[in-house]
């Protein structure tokens, strides 16, 4: 497969309602859209997920579009690619880090192949759902009664698992109401980082409300004490800014830092490592499921896919288009029946770009080719 332009737009979408974590609050979301273009036409898209600022993880908008442009697309310019594995395999491999900036363009070309290839991108991925389940994020609220309306109108709408952000001061009592309102609903709690062991009190007191698990308490670079919180807790950890890779997976396991973990195809570098992750994770009856970074339709269709192999088997953060944008930018948008997506079977994402929506919504856009300078940089 010989890619001969890569585009790169930075779109912008504001969000309907604000989306507030443990460390900070969301208003709209800036992005980086890749679109590569084989030599017979053929387009694939992508996402990067890496936010404005350094506050999920250390990568930017910007730090992004400079590893793109710099490193990562000169390479995919000059060579041929025979399989999309080889990005991380081969073609990746010396440049450190900077997962987001790579799984971004990986994702396109896994896209791209698949189009070629005339299957679904879950297909040549080795998903086997037809439909997958989903649940939705709560961000923090400006009071708990607002955290109860948005779980009852998303329960209307049969989603199938309820994700409360937590942050000290805001974790106990809300999850104690919300848990004496709906004793049975399927709740987990993400704190994006927000406590050390010091505040093992406070979260062994989280201990008691049957929650799916308790994602991501500790440092978003520690396995170590998070193998000694998950000793003292029975509600399972799930670990997603910890897991960057295969390796961290595997030590994390053998560590028994966390007994879930939340995939993210941009955070652990792309879909190629996503499915290692996804394989050893099944070797060791770790279950996944498929986070989210607010991503517009095109992002979305890709942790469709992924979620649809088999060990994806939590409902993810995979909710509506409708949830978070006025409006998405793919023709359809992502929608939910009954809590549930069904899994594209056209070929590629199964998601068609709307150029006239994505054309609204950029602020800059640069093309690549293959030109002397980029073939020395590669
Ligand atoms: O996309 C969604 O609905 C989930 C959003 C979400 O929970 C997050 C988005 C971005 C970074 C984090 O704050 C957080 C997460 O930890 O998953
Ligand atoms: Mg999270």
């Amino acid at each position: 497969m010989k890619i001969k332009q890569v585009i790169l737009r930075h779109l912008k979408l504001d969000l309907l309602e604000p989306f507030t974590t443990s460390f900070g609050t969301e208003y709209d979301r800036d992005f980086i859209l890749v679109e590569a273009i084989s030599d017979d036409g053929i387009s694939g898209w992508a996402e990067s997920v890496a936010m404005l600022d350094p506050l999920y993880n250390e990568e930017t908008l910007k730090t992004n579009w400079h590893i793109l442009e710099d490193y990562l697309i000169p390479i995919i310019l000059k060579n041929e690619i025979k399989h999309p594995d080889e990005i991380s395999e081969k073609y990746f491999t010396h440049i450190r880090g900077n997962y987001m900036a790579k799984a971004a363009l990986e994702g396109a070309v896994w896209d791209l192949y698949a189009k070629k290839q005339g299957a679904s991108l879950s297909n040549v991925l080795g998903g086997t759902k037809k439909k997958i389940e989903v649940g939705v994020s709560i961000g923090i609220k400006d009071s708990i009664d607002s955290t109860l309306d948005i779980i009852e109108a998303r329960l209307g709408e049969g989603y199938k698992r309820f994700k409360l952000k937590i942050k000290p001061g805001w974790d106990v009592e809300l999850i104690d109401k919300v848990r004496k309102v709906y004793p049975e609903i399927p709740l987990m709690a993400d704190a994006n980082s927000a406590y050390t062991l010091k505040d093992i009190d406070r979260l062994s007191a989280l201990d008691d409300f049957n929650l799916m698990m308790i994602e991501q308490p500790l440092a978003y670079n520690d396995i170590i004490d998070h193998a000694d919180l998950q000793s003292r807790l029975k509600t399972p950890i799930c670990l997603d800014e910890s897991i960057h890779s295969l390796e961290d997976a595997r030590k994390a396991i053998k560590l028994g830092s966390c007994k879930i973990i939340n995939i993210k195809i941009g955070r652990v570098g792309g879909l190629t490592e996503s499915k290692k992750i996804h394989d050893l994770c099944l070797e060791h009856g770790i279950p996944l499921w498929c986070g989210g970074m607010l991503e517009s339709g095109i992002g979305r269709a890709h942790n469709i896919a992924i979620t649809s192999l088999p060990n994806f088997t939590l409902p993810g953060d995979t909710a509506a288009s409708s949830l978070y944008w006025a409006e998405d930018i793919t023709d359809p948008e992502v929608t939910v029946e009954n809590g549930m997506i069904s899994v594209p079977e056209l070929p590629g994402i199964g998601y068609e770009p709307s150029m006239e929506k994505i054309k609204k919504y950029t602020i800059h856009s640069q093309t690549y080719h293959l030109s002397e300078n980029v073939a020395r940089n590669a």
